[in-house]
């Protein structure tokens, strides 16, 4: 977890371009602009790497890592191999989970980024007119502005709340102990991958969801999975919760008030209901950047109001607001890169964009749910491929899942998702389809290594294909042709 070090001195720099945030989205477009020969300046106040890095996506996963080898252990005995309930050591689990971050923070490095030319400044970024930003004592006019300022907790105004302590994927890669019990507030990504990781690491988890089900965004039938995989984990899963109020509990911890009387008791509390972009202390006024609550306010071609500057990442709002993911914020990097650099015409949007959830089983999607291919296509197909009947998943015995595929009448891929083991890798074949216009038949006619999992892509194109052999025309001919000898 590293400071940007140092300044640049005093005086104006005149870069091609000026990066505010060196999280995820700004660090793509500062690395890609300086290996292309552009002036960068990239301006952080934190740390380098920015949420990604050390409050989201690499803790997260480490502590997922940690929880899956639990898991495994008390799992051992079905291949005979002497099971048992593991020993968790938070603090150690908390070591690895900073180690991760460290074995990856020097990709990220103010070290790394100045080798490659770019002038990184410590501060704050602001601006101070339409072309013009400050950070300290530097002043930087830019031929063009790129704001990646991300994004930070939602917290909701809940009574009482803000009289407990409470955690917040900010704070709770820090834990060092056991929780007694942890209560999440949210059902989304962040809350149930995190709830699943303390479950399975041997702490009572409740996770309180105001809506109708988990993961909402989700197809049901898929996000149900997950649901039920989490209450035979043992999570208490408590949705349509609407909480009245918080307040200490008695001895230590939280007492959380639903409508209804019931009451939840925890040691530690964990609020992660969504986020909301950055958008504040940059000046965005002085310098006639529209934003509203989705974010800053960008076009298609992701700029902003002022037409030197861009949004990109998790603080885009406009049309590029919506899926807030590490791939989409380097994807909108490039496409910067594309317009700001080459002058090339970009449209935000039109790239399928997959999204993983990493719960055990993982789940992952790309495209149209079938709700919403139904409603705008009409005549759909639905394919499904069930993990119990792929060879290698039941050598694993991870059998749990089903492939889930929606495609047009003629075999046009709408939308597909998997919940199962490895689904997240499992997903690519089927964004590369969709990216590149190919049908489902030719997922089909791929040769694929067996046994793998990956073979459950294959199965669920092949059922495309299963009506045209009960075809009466293709079993004439297939008569046909044995006649012929
Ligand atoms: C718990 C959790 C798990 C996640 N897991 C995944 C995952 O598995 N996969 C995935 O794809 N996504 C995941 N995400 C989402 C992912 O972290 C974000 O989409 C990504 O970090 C967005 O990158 P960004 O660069 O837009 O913003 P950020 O990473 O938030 O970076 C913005 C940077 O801008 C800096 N900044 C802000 N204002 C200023 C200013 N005025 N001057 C200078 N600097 C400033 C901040 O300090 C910060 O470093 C997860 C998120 C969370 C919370
Ligand atoms: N694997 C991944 O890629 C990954 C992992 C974590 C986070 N993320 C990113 O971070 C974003 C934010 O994740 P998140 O889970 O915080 O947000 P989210 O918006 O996905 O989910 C928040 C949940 O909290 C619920 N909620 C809101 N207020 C509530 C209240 N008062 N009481 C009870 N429930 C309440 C909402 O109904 C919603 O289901 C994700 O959308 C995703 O873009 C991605």
């Amino acid at each position: 977890m590293e400071k940007l070090a140092g300044q640049e001195g005093r005086g104006v720099l005149r870069p091609d371009l000026c990066v505010i945030g060196a999280g995820s989205a700004g660090l793509s477009v500062a690395s890609i602009a300086a290996s292309l020969g552009a002036s960068v300046v990239l301006i952080e106040k934190n740390r380098m790497g920015g949420d990604c890095l050390n409050v989201g996506c690499v803790p997260s996963k480490a502590l997922i890592a940690a929880a899956l080898h639990a898991r495994s252990m008390r799992e051992a005995g079905d291949f005979g191999i002497g099971a048992g309930e593991p020993i968790v050591d938070f603090a150690k689990v908390h070591a690895h989970v900073k180690g991760s971050i460290a074995a990856i923070a020097p990709m990220d490095s103010v070290e790394r980024y100045r080798a490659m030319g770019v002038s990184a400044i410590e501060g704050e970024a602001r601006f101070t007119d339409a072309h013009t930003v400050v950070a300290g004592d530097q002043t930087i006019r830019a031929r063009r502005f790129v704001i990646a300022t991300g994004s930070r907790p939602a917290v909701p105004s809940i009574p009482g709340l803000e009289q407990v302590p409470y955690l917040t994927n900010e704070t709770i890669f820090d834990l060092i102990e056991k929780p007694e019990h942890l209560v999440v507030i949210g059902g989304g990504a962040v809350g149930v991958e995190i709830a699943q990781a303390y479950r399975l690491l041997g702490v009572p988890v409740t996770i309180l969801e105001s809506g109708e089900r988990l993961l909402a965004q989700e197809d049901p039938e898929m996000a149900g999975v997950v649901d039920r995989a989490l209450r035979s984990d043992g999570i208490a899963v408590k949705t349509g919760a609407s909480i009245d109020g918080i307040k200490p509990a008695e001895g230590e911890g939280v007492s959380v008030v639903l409508s209804g009387g019931e009451t939840v008791e925890g040691s530690h509390l964990l609020v992660a209901t969504g986020r909301q972009p950055v958008v504040d202390g940059i000046g965005l006024d002085a310098a006639g950047i529209a934003f509203d609550a989705s974010g800053v306010l960008v076009d298609r071609s992701l700029k902003t109001s002022n037409r030197r500057v861009y949004a990109i990442g998790d603080c885009a709002g406009g049309a590029a607001s919506g899926a807030r993911f590490t791939h989409v914020a380097n994807h909108h990097a490039g496409l910067v890169i594309r317009n700001a650099l080459f002058r090339l015409p970009v449209r935000v949007g039109q790239a399928p964009v997959p999204r993983v959830t990493y719960t055990m089983p993982e789940l992952a999607s790309v495209g149209l749910t079938e709700a919403q291919a139904r409603e705008q296509h009409g005549t759909i197909r639905i394919l499904r491929w069930a993990f119990a009947d792929n060879d290698r998943a039941r050598t694993e015995r991870q059998t749990e899942g089903h492939v889930k595929a929606v495609v047009t009448p003629r075999g046009r891929i709408l939308g597909c998702s998997i919940v199962g083991a490895h689904a997240g890798e499992l997903i690519m074949p089927w964004v590369l389809a969709m990216s590149r216009g190919m049908k489902v038949s030719h997922l089909a006619g791929l040769i694929y290594p067996y046994p793998t999992f990956s073979e459950v892509t294959k199965s669920t194109a092949v059922e495309f294909l299963k009506p045209s052999a009960q075809n009466p025309w293709v079993r004439r001919l297939v008569s046909l042709v044995r006649r012929l000898g």
